[in-house]
């Protein structure tokens, strides 16, 4: 934590894995989500992005991942480049990014739609230059019939098939956007073993944003709260006092939340004061280009 404002996150004798410094980013000009959003990650850490509904942990990611360019791109650097600008992060596999949507970014292939009459064989080994005992590795954790026909699979077995093909290449940075949503309990936790494998072993940095915080209290080394675009908290797990007590993150992110819905309830109560009414974040709305949204 500290250095000039920016919340650091994991060894701070390490270079950082990812470091965002006084980011501006808006869908709309006149009520940017973020206006001067600070963070560092670095490598080893297993981070989870926490947040109400709504609070930007998917843009975050998206941004993290070079798919929304955010204005002044030396300001978010993953890897120490800029990850809107350089597409090599993400194709050389340094850069992984596994997101909601059903298909997968898979080098200069572009996106590749999981849905096709494809078998789980034909999607996995089309992945170039990936090494055979990981793939094997990453087939047996996720319990993957290779001869699975991807159009008529369950959404989970899509999905153990869209994690496989994401991992194949030993990811630096891994972004990772509620993807266990649809795994079941035991693949869930073997996934999760595997990453934290992949952090101590080979110092891989993992940013994770999720509601379901099952098991996850020996598994984070790091938490980021966010709320409303806005980085709330920012610890070490084993820092977080209530969880100290409670032992339980889930009714520890449900009290941050409970009083994060108190107090915009309070606040709503209050008349707004001149400069509010000008803008909601108590600055001149973006103007500039800039600062727009452009996306991939
Ligand atoms: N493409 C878009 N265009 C305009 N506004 C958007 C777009 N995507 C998201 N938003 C807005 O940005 C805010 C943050 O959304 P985001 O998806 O990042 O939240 P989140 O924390 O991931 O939410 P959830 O927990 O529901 O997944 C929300 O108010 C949302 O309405």
């Amino acid at each position: 934590m500290g250095n000039g404002g920016v919340e650091e996150m994991g060894d701070a004798t390490k270079k950082e894995s990812i470091r965002v410094l006084a980011m501006q980013f808006a869908y709309d000009p006149q009520a940017p989500l973020f206006a001067d959003f600070n963070l560092s990650v670095f490598p080893g850490s297993r981070c989870l992005l926490i947040g109400a509904n709504g609070s930007g942990k998917t843009t975050l990611l998206k941004i993290l991942a070079g798919k929304h360019m955010v204005g002044g791109q030396e300001v978010v650097r993953v890897l120490g480049r800029s990850v809107f600008h350089d597409t090599q992060l993400v194709c050389s596999g340094d850069l992984a990014y596994l997101g909601g949507s059903w298909s997968k970014t898979v080098g200069s292939a572009g996106e590749i739609p999981l849905q096709g009459d494809f078998s789980a064989e034909h999607m996995i080994f089309g992945v170039e230059g990936a090494d055979p005992v990981r793939r094997d590795k990453l087939i047996d954790l996720l319990d993957i019939n290779l001869q699975w026909r991807m159009h008529k699979v369950s959404d989970g077995q899509r999905r153990r098939v869209q994690i496989c093909m994401g991992l194949l290449h030993p990811f630096k940075v891994l972004l990772l956007d509620e993807v266990t949503v649809d795994l079941d309990v035991v693949t869930r936790l073997d996934f999760l073993d595997f990453l934290k494998e992949e952090c101590d072993e080979r110092g891989a940095t993992i940013v994770y944003a999720t509601h379901i915080f099952d098991g996850l209290e020996t598994w984070a080394t790091h938490l980021v709260y966010i709320q409303d675009g806005e980085l709330k908290r920012t610890r070490e797990i084993t820092q977080v006092d209530e969880l100290k007590h409670s032992g339980n993150l889930h009714s520890t992110v449900e009290s941050w939340l409970r009083l994060e819905t108190k107090l915009e309830k309070k606040k709503k109560t209050i008349p707004p004061t001149q400069s509010q009414k000008t803008s909601p974040y108590g600055f001149s709305p973006f103007s500039s280009s800039r600062h727009m949204a452009y996306y991939r």
